[in-house]
């Protein structure tokens, strides 16, 4: 799972560095921000949705589209996957409110 979400960020980098005629990903990157934020909106709703209507199998493609447009949102953004990793990786073994442990990273 790691190594196919890398693989796919590495792709959609390599768009944004070098549009391709035809690509989903530099028409997104061209639209701008917004639009990309739009899409995050849009699927994140249609995750929602689905799950709603208990039908894993649209669910699970509609996480696919949210996924990948949230990595295309971090591109744009320049936030890297290890910076989200990190963050996964300090909640891991922690329970409870993490509204703490947000301020002291943000405080870093
Ligand atoms: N994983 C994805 C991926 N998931 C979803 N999508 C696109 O996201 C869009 C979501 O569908 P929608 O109906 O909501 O959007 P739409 O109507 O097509 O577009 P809008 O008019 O709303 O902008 C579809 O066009 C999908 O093709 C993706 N497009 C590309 N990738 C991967 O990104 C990499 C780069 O691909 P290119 O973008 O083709 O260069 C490749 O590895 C691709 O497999």
């Amino acid at each position: 799972m790691d190594s196919v979400l890398e693989g796919l960020y590495e792709i959609i980098k390599q768009r944004k560095d070098n549009p391709e005629e035809g690509s989903y990903t530099s028409y997104l990157f061209n639209k701008g921000l917004d639009k990309i934020l739009k899409k995050v909106g849009e699927e994140s709703t249609e995750v929602i949705i689905a799950s709603k209507n208990a039908d894993s199998k649209e669910t699970v493609l509609e996480i696919c589209d949210l996924a990948y447009h949230i990595l295309v949102m971090m591109a744009e953004q320049g936030i890297s996957l290890d910076e989200v990793k990190k963050e996964l990786e300090v909640r891991r073994n922690k329970t409870g409110n993490l509204k703490s442990e947000r301020k002291a990273v943000e405080n870093l």
